[in-house]
């Protein structure tokens, strides 16, 4: 008798923030003509782990819910749309707007519309549509704050309203663009497109819409900021990052949350072990909790070694998507000097071969070039270090 083979399951992914949006906008017709996932030559891409290429996947949104299968050639099944999120009510399909407002003049919006350009607006004859391109990534405004601003400036118009639509950054302003053309023509179908001109960059903002963008941009003191001190064991982390809170806590006006490597691993990383793939989920689980105190305007000091350059990266990203600012410190006190402090006796044991994977005898070490300070402590006092630290984030921890 022939086998008969259990049907595969298919693999669960969750797709980046960019990723989602594309999914959103291959589902809702407004990439049309695309529409599939990695057609030749198009940023639209969805980029699987190796592990994963070549296999039907389903996606799903960062709460597990499964949105849409995806074949091995990037054909899209939609399974559940996404529901929730601030104004949902405005993500509206190109059907839907084709179905309620056809005639209307389409006008896609980036940023906040100041008078010069709502004076254009004005003279536009009949209904305007402002598109809200308010993917991941728009540089100028949140994307909540862009469709605050657009809808206060569409109650300035005689006959306006907010259409949003989730078109991520693509990397390069030129795809962008292009993507934008392409997305506005779904919308607008044969009615008229009204890019607005590049008006004088210093006209003001009406005072409600003025008071929207200033909500969004919190001001120096008010942004969330993580302290990320990275280095060899003994190279001085936790004790510049003891000196530096200790110093921020006596001035008195920000709280501080210490995420030190070795407290860490007791507690929220209990459990795991110093292989590479361990290490690399320590500091992503650092980065995560970090990257929320920042989103609340906190202030986070991260003390692990954190070895390698891709997973510090991650955290950089994961910051600065939560609205914080990301400071990365070098501890870069040789080898040499961290062996020869030795406080723990780590490094004697390690040379004897008794810790398997010692970060600078046995696993690697990727020296940062994209620290914000690189410091060497050796012949210094912690003062004098902490002090350096202190004046290089200063503009930070006003
Ligand atoms: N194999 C190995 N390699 C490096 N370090 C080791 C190892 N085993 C234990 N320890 C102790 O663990 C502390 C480093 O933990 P981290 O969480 O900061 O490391 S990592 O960022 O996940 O690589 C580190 O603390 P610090 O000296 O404060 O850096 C060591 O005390
Ligand atoms: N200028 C300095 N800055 C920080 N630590 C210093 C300095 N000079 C000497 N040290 C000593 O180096 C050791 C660093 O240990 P630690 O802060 O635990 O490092 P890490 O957290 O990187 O493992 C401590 O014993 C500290 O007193």
């Amino acid at each position: 008798m022939a086998a008969v083979s259990a049907p595969q399951p298919v693999v669960q992914y969750h797709p980046t923030p960019r990723e989602l949006d594309d999914l959103e906008l291959l589902s809702s017709g407004a990439f049309a003509p695309t529409t599939r996932f990695n057609e030749p030559g198009s940023p639209v891409t969805l980029t699987l782990p190796a592990e994963l290429v070549g296999h039907d996947v389903e996606l799903v949104d960062p709460e597990g819910l499964p949105l849409a299968r995806v074949t091995a050639t990037g054909e899209v099944t939609v399974l559940t749309h996404a529901q929730h999120g601030p104004f949902r009510r405005l993500y509206l399909t190109p059907s839907q707007v084709r179905e309620q407002h056809a005639g209307a003049t389409f006008v896609p919006v980036t940023d906040a519309l100041d008078v010069d350009e709502l004076a254009l607006l004005a003279d536009l004859d009949g209904r305007v549509v402002l598109i809200a391109l308010v993917g991941h990534g728009t540089p100028a405004l949140s994307p909540v704050a862009l469709l605050r601003a657009s809808l206060a400036a569409a109650a300035r118009l005689d006959d306006a309203l907010v259409v949003a639509v989730p078109l991520a950054s693509h990397g390069d302003a030129q795809t962008d663009h292009d993507l934008g053309v392409q997305v506005l023509g779904a919308y607008a179908a044969d009615d008229p497109v009204a890019a607005l001109p590049e008006t004088d960059p210093d006209a003001p903002l009406p005072d409600e819409i003025a008071r929207i963008v200033d909500a969004d941009r919190p001001g120096p003191g008010e942004q969330g900021v993580v302290l990320f001190f990275t280095g060899l064991s003994g190279s001085g982390k936790s004790t510049l990052a003891q000196a530096v809170m200790d110093q921020i806590l006596e001035i008195g006006d920000r709280t501080v949350t210490s995420l030190d490597g070795d407290v860490v691993r007791r507690h929220l990383s209990a459990g795991l072990t110093f292989s590479k793939e361990d290490r690399e989920t320590n500091i992503r689980r650092i980065g995560w909790v970090a990257a929320e105190i920042s989103r609340h305007g906190g202030l986070a000091v991260c003390s692990p070694i954190a070895p390698f350059d891709a997973t510090r990266k991650q955290v950089r990203e994961m910051v600065e998507h939560a609205g914080g600012a990301f400071f990365l410190v070098h501890v870069a006190t040789p080898l040499a000097e961290c062996e020869r402090r030795d406080r723990k006796g780590l490094y004697a044991k390690a040379r004897r071969g008794e810790i398997p994977e010692f970060t600078g005898i046995s696993s690697p070490y990727e020296e940062p070039e994209d620290a914000a300070l690189r410091i060497d402590t050796t012949g210094r006092t912690i003062e004098d270090c902490r002090d350096e630290v202190l004046a290089a984030a200063a503009g930070l921890l006003q």
